[in-house]
Order: structure tokens, then sequence, then C-alpha cells
């Protein structure tokens, strides 16, 4: 197409403009949500157990009084994007109707104290330092480095966690509400999945939450969590609970199954490959768990396959990961001497795919 010329009608210059603006300004609608959970906004409106009118709302945050009609935007703005609801109250005093606010089923995951919260999630994913990579991408294109993290860091992302407790923290803590998430789901629809079996490994299992919650729902079953040694050091186990600090690179202890919640996403083919030898060794007769996402660009819906392309740069972004077809999956499985396996698609975007010798 030629460059815009005063052939084009003016609609012909406007509509692209403003898909253009839509894309440039989208960040704005994560800064945005991002401010809200940092203020507490979710926790506020549901400690009030009502809905809330801009000036409760202004109180119960004590924010500067001459910011409301910043925070009056900041509500329409993430009422819009279904975050929160707008409804009308009647005005005891003067019978008139008020605008208040309440939590979809959206924030309702974002408040704080609540089991299945994923705020630290949310809270990973676009701290600063984290999104910071991102700026490095189009250097990274140009350079020999494997991710525009490393690119920004000079390390790989395991090594920054090694050497930043801080940053260690905030991470596993995403990681783990993530887990609670996912975890509670798990448990209660695939049964299934953990029935006969007499030990797991959950493999990169960070904090132990899936162990636990598998432990406590499957209560004869051994489980083990392995991961780096910085992550599981200092963490107790129980009765039917161990962590194990290693490299799955090196040796998984063997086990009926191996859980991979959120690991294969992280790594090249070739490391895949890899790992998926070492769980093999680990598992005689028994099977792989994988926790990922199955990208399907014909099937899914446009948000489902938005947010799975979103990933899928995360994943390049951070460290060289990626997230796959089935054919891809196939493949790997293949490559590392898989002869079955069988997709449920029970987690939303993302699937549990059981793998089989
Ligand atoms: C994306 S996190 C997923 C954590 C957990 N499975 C979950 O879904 O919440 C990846 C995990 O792999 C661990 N990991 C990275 N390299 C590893 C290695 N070589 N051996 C064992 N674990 C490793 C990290 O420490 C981290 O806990
Ligand atoms: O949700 C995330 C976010 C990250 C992440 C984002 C930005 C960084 O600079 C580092 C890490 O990493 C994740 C990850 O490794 C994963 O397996 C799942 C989710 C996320």
């Amino acid at each position: 197409m030629a460059f815009p010329n005063a052939v084009d009608s003016s609609q012909e210059l406007l509509d692209p403009q403003s898909h253009v603006w839509n894309l440039i300004y989208n960040y704005i609608s994560s800064m945005s949500l991002k401010s809200a959970i940092q203020l507490g906004i979710p926790d506020a409106i549901h400690k009030h157990n009502n809905p809330i009118t801009l000036s409760q709302l202004a109180d119960a945050l004590s924010i500067n009084k001459a910011k409301s009609h910043a925070l009056f935007r900041l509500m329409r703005i993430l009422v819009h994007f279904k975050i929160f609801d707008k409804v009308n109250i009647s005005n005891d005093e003067d019978e008139d109707e008020e605008e208040a606010y309440s939590l979809t089923r959206a924030s309702r995951l974002l408040v704080r104290d609540e089991p299945l919260s994923f705020t630290p999630l949310a809270l990973v994913a676009i701290d600063a330092i984290m999104v910071d990579p991102f700026h490095h991408m189009a250097e990274w294109f140009k350079d020999a480095s494997p991710t525009p993290f490393f690119t920004r860091n000079g390390i790989n992302m395991w090594e920054f966690g090694a050497n930043d407790e801080g940053w260690n923290k905030l991470f596993n803590e995403g990681m783990s509400s993530d887990s609670q998430f996912v975890s509670s789901i798990l448990v209660k629809e695939c049964k299934h999945v953990f029935e006969g079996l007499k030990s797991v490994v959950d493999v990169g299992g960070g904090n132990g939450v899936v162990a636990k919650a598998v432990a406590g729902a499957f209560p004869g079953l051994k489980c083990v969590v392995l991961d780096l040694p910085q992550v599981v050091a200092g963490l107790e186990g129980s009765e039917n609970l161990r962590f194990v600090g290693g490299d799955m690179f090196e040796f998984i202890p063997p086990a009926d199954a191996v859980i991979l919640k959120w690991i294969i996403h992280n790594w090249s083919e070739e490391d895949c490959v890899r790992i998926l030898k070492k769980c093999k060794e680990a598992i005689g007769g028994g099977k792989v768990i994988i926790v990922d996402m199955v990208v399907d660009y014909e099937k899914q819906e446009q948000n489902a396959i938005q947010t799975q392309l979103c990933f899928d740069v995360l994943m390049m972004t951070v460290m060289a990961g990626k997230e796959r077809t089935e054919k891809e999956w196939a493949d790997l499985f293949s490559s590392a001497g898989f002869q079955n396996y069988k997709i449920t698609p029970i987690l939303g975007l993302r699937s549990v795919i059981e793998v089989f010798p």
C-alpha cells in the first residue's frame, strides 16, 4: 500500500490511526490496574461489603483529597475494562441516586487476603524491573544474547533470582499465588489424574503450593518438590512432603509421576527435550503431568488468542521459552521418546497434559 495520499478518504486514515493508538496506549490499562492494586481498591470495596461511593472509597484509601477527581477517572477506565461495576444506590439524606462501585468476578481475584487472590502474580508481571527487559527487545534482535532479559541484565533470570533475594521472593510469591489458584481446580476437577499414584515429584515446584495441595487431597501419596537450592532453602516439609534442592537437568528423584507446572514454556525445544528425557528416566512406566498452554490460533476466541500470544512474547523476552501448539507439544514428546499424550483443557487458557512413555 502506498503512503496515505490525497486519494485516501479521511476515514481510511483515521481508522488505522485509531488502531495504532489503541495498541500504543494499551499499557495504560495495565498501569491503571497496577495503581488500583497498589492503592488497595479491590480490598477497600471488599471490606466495605456493599457498593462504595467515590467519597467513601477516597476515605477508605486515605488518598489526598485534591486527587478525588483523579480517582473518579481511574475508576471510570477500570469500569470500562470490567474490573469494577458501577451501580446506582439511593442516598438516604436527599433520596437522590448516587453512583457506587462494586467488585466484578475479575476484581474479586485481586482481593489480597482471599485464598485464591492472584495479586502477587499481577505485581510480578507489571513490576517496573520485570517490565524493563521489554524496552530492550529491539536491541536484543541485533545482539547475540539469548533473551532481552539477558540483554538488559547481563545474566539469565534464574541467576538474577539467585543474586537478588527480594526479586526471588517476589517472583516465587507470584508463582505461588497462581499455584494456589490452579491446584484448587486440579484437586477438585482432575482427581482421576492422581488416582492410583503412590509418589509424585513436582519439578520446579517452587514453594511447594501444588505439592501441598496434592499431598493434602491424597494423603497416601508421597510428594517431593525439586527446585533450585535458593528457592527451597529453609522450606519445611511434612510427613508426606519433602523439599529437595537440585537441578532438573542433572537428576530428578524417581516417582510414579512428575508434575511440570509452568516449566516447559520457560525453555527452548532443546532444553525441553533434555528435561523430558530426565522425567522419563524418573517415572519408569508412570507419567508426566504438565500444566501449560496449548495454543490454538483457529479454534480459540480472540481474547484467549491475544493473551496466549502475549504470554508467548513474555516467554521469549524473559527466558527463551515459548507457548506451544498441539503439534509442537506432540513433536517435543516424540523427540523425548514418549509414545502417547492426553490433553484436558480444564484450566482456562491452560491445559493438563498427561504424557505416557
Ligand atoms: C515459572 S516457575 C514455576 C514454578 C511452579 N511450578 C509454579 O507453577 O508455580 C519455574 C520454576 O522452575 C525452577 N527452576 C528453574 N531452573 C531449574 C532447574 N534447573 N532445576 C529445578 N528447578 C528449576 C524455578 O526456580 C521456578 O521455581
Ligand atoms: O507472569 C509471569 C511473569 C514473568 C516475568 C515477567 C517479567 C520478567 O522480567 C521476569 C519474569 O515470568 C513468568 C514465568 O516465568 C512463568 O513461567 C509464568 C508467568 C510469568
